[in-house]
């Protein structure tokens, strides 16, 4: 029998991480290792309310926790700040990183490819986790070849940290590699409000929508003379995020490179 990838989840309480304690302690392949929260220090997992039998140790270090708990992989699902410091944590402990979380600068990518490069190991920092998404943003990438403008509405709950969305800067990136940039709209135009035209991509505009009753939406607006082309995309829980984070643990014991999007390892 081949054995379990033991894994450490950073942010089991989030919407996230209790959707990947889920997953987790359900599949047959995967054995939950150890947590990271920033409360709880010393307890086990099932002393929190809505985790019972899930006996694993609770560290707020991350450091401590590699040390202890001889993980494959961690899944970081936390906020900008912290899930650098974990994923670069990890890396530095030998364990394979899948990230969820956004946020992160270009710098820091580069130094995390930098690290998972030295150490040899892999790495998955994925904007987003749904298929449907990560098709969006491929049909976005050929639709750039035939339309010189587009704009990107991202819409999501009013709990989220960072704008615009991961989703919707890596779609612009993706978008990117088949547009010349150019500034789009009237040449002469002024925001009489400002933010009025959104943020600026190489000219391309994206627009960030925070709204109760949202959860992760995409639309990707292409126009050109009598025509428009839109792809869109609705995540209408956190569940749909899950199959990507199967994927993504299974992959990343195989790599021994960092993996910026789940586009270039899906077939
Ligand atoms: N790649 C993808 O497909 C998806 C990515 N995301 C991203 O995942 C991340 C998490 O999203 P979501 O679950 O909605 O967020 P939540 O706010 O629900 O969860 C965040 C978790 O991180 C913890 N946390 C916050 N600050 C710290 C800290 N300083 N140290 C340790 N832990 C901390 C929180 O704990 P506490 O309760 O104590 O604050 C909480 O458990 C976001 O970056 C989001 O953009 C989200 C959905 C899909
Ligand atoms: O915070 C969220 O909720 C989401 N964040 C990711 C992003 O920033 O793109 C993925 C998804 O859109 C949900």
């Amino acid at each position: 029998m081949n054995e379990k990838i033991r894994i450490v989840i950073a942010g089991p309480r989030g919407r996230m991480g209790k959707e990947a304690v889920e997953l987790v302690s359900e599949t047959a392949s995967f054995e939950l290792a150890a947590v990271i929260d920033r409360m709880n220090e010393g307890k086990l997992l099932s002393d929190i309310e809505g985790f019972r039998g899930l006996d694993v140790p609770i560290f707020t270090d991350p450091a401590e926790c590699f040390q202890h708990s001889n993980a494959d992989v961690l899944i970081d699902l936390t906020t900008p700040e912290r899930g650098y410091l974990h994923t670069k944590t990890a890396l530095e402990h030998n364990v394979r990183p899948v990230v969820g979380t956004t946020g992160f600068t270009s710098e820091q990518l580069e130094e995390l490819t930098a690290l998972a490069e030295q150490k040899g190991l892999g790495c998955i920092i994925a904007p987003n986790f749904a298929i449907g998404a990560i098709l969006m943003m491929k049909f976005s990438e050929m639709a750039a070849k035939y339309f010189d403008d587009v704009e990107i509405i991202e819409l999501h709950h009013d709990k989220k940290l960072d704008a615009p969305s991961g989703t919707a800067i890596k779609t612009a990136e993706m978008i990117s590699n088949n547009r010349e940039v150019k500034k789009q709209g009237h040449e002469d135009e002024k925001e009489t409000i400002t933010g009025a035209r959104g943020a600026d991509f190489e000219g391309m505009r994206i627009h960030s929508v925070r709204l109760p009753g949202l959860v992760a939406h995409q639309q990707v607006i292409f126009g050109a003379g009598g025509q428009t082309l839109t792809i869109k995309h609705d995540s209408y829980n956190r569940a749909s995020f899950m199959s990507g984070v199967k994927v993504s643990v299974e992959t990343v014991m195989g790599l021994n490179t960092l993996v910026y999007g789940l586009e270039s390892i899906l077939d």
